[in-house]
């Protein structure tokens, strides 16, 4: 059995690029996954027929004016005819976001994202990790979810850092920490539905 997720992000300057292909290369780590991104910004046919046929979606955005980028926006707006069918009904989601500031108001990007993938039916998965870094006087800035987000995976790029420089390794890792948890729900929610218990 072959399972898809689909990691479908918007990025202008790369940063949150390199934050999708972190959680990409941890949801292909998780046996029996296939991982694909897809650049969002391109609203074709190959796009809805890629997103169609994953068993889960990540959505990934940069934190644009407090919220996520009007590409994203649009985006979803675009998806409003599969959500009258209801055709994402019952896929796992979950979502990431960069920004330059440390807070930044990533919860709110995240949370829009949560309420778009509830639009659609879909099941959240939430990123499963404690806050790091500045949580106790041990923490380092190199820690897992070191800026202690709950709802998805969050990381932050100093606006005059290129993509190569940032994102921080931690922050990396925790995207790859969201993408392998998503692939692991989703094998575990397949299996359950082959043998007729989810
Ligand atoms: C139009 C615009 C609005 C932005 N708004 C915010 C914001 O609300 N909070 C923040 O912390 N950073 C903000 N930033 C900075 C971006 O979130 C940051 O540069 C991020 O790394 C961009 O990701 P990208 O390289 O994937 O486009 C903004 C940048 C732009 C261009």
């Amino acid at each position: 059995m072959s399972i898809t997720v689909a990691i479908a992000y918007h990025s202008g300057y790369g940063h949150t690029a390199r934050q999708a292909q972190a959680v990409a290369f941890g949801a292909a780590s998780v046996p029996g996954v296939n991982a694909a991104l897809h650049d969002i910004a391109a609203l074709d046919e190959p796009l809805w027929r890629a997103l169609a046929d994953a068993e889960a979606i990540i959505f990934g955005t940069p934190t644009y004016m407090g919220s996520q980028s009007a590409v994203f926006q649009t985006f979803a707006e675009a998806s409003g005819s599969i959500w009258a069918q209801q055709g994402w009904r019952d896929k796992i989601a979950a979502g990431f976001t960069t920004s330059a500031g440390v807070n930044g108001d990533k919860l709110n990007t995240l949370s829009s994202l949560a309420v778009f993938a509830a639009q659609h039916g879909m099941h959240w998965v939430s990123l499963g990790l404690p806050p790091g870094w500045l949580y106790t006087t041990n923490g380092d800035a190199e820690d897992l979810n070191r800026l202690g987000g709950f709802l998805g995976a969050m990381a932050q790029a100093p606006s005059d850092a290129g993509p190569d420089e940032a994102p921080t390794t931690g922050d990396l890792r925790t995207a790859e920490h969201l993408g392998r948890r998503v692939a692991q729900v989703t094998v575990e929610l397949c299996h359950g539905r082959l043998v007729g218990v989810a």
